[in-house]
Parts: C-alpha cells; sequence; structure tokens
C-alpha cells in the first residue's frame, strides 16, 4: 500500500503533515518536519512584521486536547519565505506549505504581492480563521469579506493558493461558504481551524487556565474530531473537485487519518497531538493507516477517499 497524495498536479509521498502553529515557527522546527517521514510541512502562520503575541500562559494542554490563545507570534514573513524559498532550492521536488495571517486585507495582499514577486513556487495556506487577535473578527466567518478578499488576490496572485477556514456548524453556512470558494481557482481548503473562543477553567483555582482575553481560547484535539469530520464532508459534498481539501482536527491514531480521507480529504494535518508527541508521530500514524489499509485491501488513498457511506 501507498500513503501517496496528489494537490494541484504536485505529488507527496505521505499524505501527513503538521498543523500551521505547532512546532513550525523556527527554521530548526521546519528542519525536524522536513527529516521526518512527514509527507510536507506548514510554517506558523506570518504577518508582514514580527510579533511576539499574547501573554502567557496561553496554552494549555488538556486530557481531551488544548486551549490555546497564542495571538499569532511569528518571526514575520521574510524569515519564512527566505525559508521556503532557500528550502526549495535544496529540494526543488518537495512541495511545502507558506502559511500567513495578515490581520487586514491590505496586510494579506502585500505578503502576497511580495509571495508573488518571489522565486516561491510552493502552496500558500492563506489563514482567515485565526480566533485569538483580540479586536479582528474570524474573515472565515464573513463571507462577504471572504469574497471580497479572493476577488482581489485573484486579480494577481497566479501561484497554488489554499485558504484555512474555521469550522461551521450550520448546513446553510457549508452552502455559502462552498458557494464563494467555488468562484476561485483555489488548489486546496484546510479545514477546520481550532475551534475558537472556548473556555477551560480549573475548579481548584477557580481561575480560566490561560491569560489571554480573559481566558477565551481555541481549543483543538480529540474533543473537536465530529466537527473537523462535518466539515470535511460538508465542504467536500459542495466544493469543485479541482478543490482539494486538507482534513485537519482531532487526529491521534491512523483511524483518524482514515476517517478523515473517508470523508474526502486528499491531505491530513496533526496540531495538537504533533505537539504532544513530535516527529515520531508520523511514523506511528503511517503505520497504522498502512496497517487499516492493508486489512481492509486497499492499496492507495484512492481506493476509499470520500467514499463515506449513508444510510441512504
Ligand atoms: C494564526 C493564529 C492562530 C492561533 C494563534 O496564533 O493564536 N491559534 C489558533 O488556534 N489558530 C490560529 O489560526
Amino acid at each position: 500500500t501507498t500513503l501517496t497524495t496528489t494537490i494541484g498536479g504536485r505529488t507527496f509521498e505521505n499524505c501527513m503533515m503538521n498543523a500551521a502553529g505547532v512546532r513550525c515557527q523556527s527554521d530548526e522546527d521546519l528542519t525536524t518536519i522536513i527529516n521526518s517521514n512527514a509527507g510536507a510541512y506548514v510554517t506558523k502562520s506570518a504577518t508582514p512584521q514580527q510579533r511576539a503575541g499574547n501573554p502567557s500562559p496561553r496554552m494549555k494542554t488538556l486530557p481531551k486536547g488544548c486551549i490555546n490563545s497564542m495571538g499569532l507570534p511569528n518571526n514575520g514573513l521574510d524569515y519564512y519565505l527566505n525559508f521556503v524559498i532557500a528550502d526549495q532550492q535544496q529540494r526543488p521536488d518537495a512541495t511545502n506549505f507558506l502559511s500567513i495571517a495578515g490581520t487586514s486585507l491590505a496586510d494579506n495582499l502585500s505578503m502576497l504581492h511580495q509571495i508573488q514577486d518571489s522565486a516561491y513556487e510552493g502552496f500558500v495556506e492563506l489563514n482567515l480563521s485565526c480566533p485569538n487577535v483580540p479586536g479582528h473578527p474570524q474573515t472565515g466567518y464573513d463571507f462577504e469579506q471572504v469574497d471580497t478578499t479572493l476577488n482581489q488576490i485573484f486579480d494577481f496572485y497566479t501561484k497554488p493558493l489554499g485558504v484555512k477556514l474555521p469550522p461551521y456548524f450550520d448546513l446553510v453556512h457549508f452552502d455559502q461558504i462552498a458557494e464563494v470558494l467555488n468562484k476561485y481557482p483555489l488548489t486546496f481548503v484546510t479545514t477546520i481551524n481550532s475551534i475558537g473562543n472556548a473556555l477551560v477553567i480549573d475548579p481548584q483555582t477557580e481561575r480560566v487556565a490561560i491569560k489571554p482575553k480573559g481566558g477565551f481560547g481555541g481549543i483543538g484535539g480529540a474533543s473537536v474530531k465530529p466537527t473537523a469530520l462535518a466539515n470535511v464532508r460538508g465542504l467536500a459534498l459542495r466544493l469543485n473537485p479541482s478543490i482539494a481539501i486538507v482534513g485537519v482536527g482531532g487526529i491521534l491514531s491512523g483511524e483518524d487519518v482514515f476517517e478523515h480521507i473517508l470523508c474526502g480529504a486528499s491531505m491530513v494535518q496533526i496540531g495538537t497531538q504533533f505537539g504532544y508527541e513530535g516527529v515520531n508521530l508520523f511514523d506511528r500514524l503511517s503505520k497504522e493507516l498502512d496497517d487499516i489499509m492493508a486489512l481492509k485491501g486497499y492499496h492507495s488513498i484512492e481506493d476509499f477517499r470520500g467514499k463515506l457511506k449513508t444510510f441512504d
């Protein structure tokens, strides 16, 4: 069996990679992923300038996942653009993901102009779903703003682009976001980002778990898998087949990867569990998925991708 996958005409040896934000902020982090069994890496979402992010404690691990309100700490676009271009020169056949998360449309446009004019030929993951920048709403929940943003981007941007979406919880919202996305030549959609603005408290201290935003933060990990699968499936049923789906949310095992692919994902990203386990995760999940596929007689992920059964 093989775990290879193809998105936008680019082939990846393994359909698993990290999720933006987890162990991918420094060039050491990214080099560690390069030297692992992961099929690709995605960089921490970049803003035009370096950001320190929110005050700590800003992330807390929990039995069923984690809560974070990092506040977009990152080393700035130049740092990540330099890294991915250098990597591209060393490994021209590898495709990777550069994540950007401007806190304004102007910032996103200026970063994409810089990338368009650069030597970078890889994927860009435009993060429309950061829940933790105080005072800034998630673009992904404003369908008109998503439309405006993509309209202005595709006036000039010609390289492979995807968007990172927040979770939606209403079937009409799946219809509405898919209607907007299907208007544009997107290469992929990554879904889901953390479930935003949850609240975790400690009954002993009677205090919230993290400092920023009065304790409100994004939830990741096992508890978000049902929502993640619903968003992968909901969009797989509505998006043009030319737009690949990158599934993320609640993946801890090869079986969880199998479920995301069954719902339609061509690639999967792992965040919370990758944060705990490090790059050995990719070896473990690859073996677990391989065993499941062998047991079921599947030779490639295309044998079962998107073939989830319903009762009717
Ligand atoms: C890019 C900011 C994000 C952050 C963050 O930096 O706070 N946390 C998330 O769970 N998702 C994000 O998209």
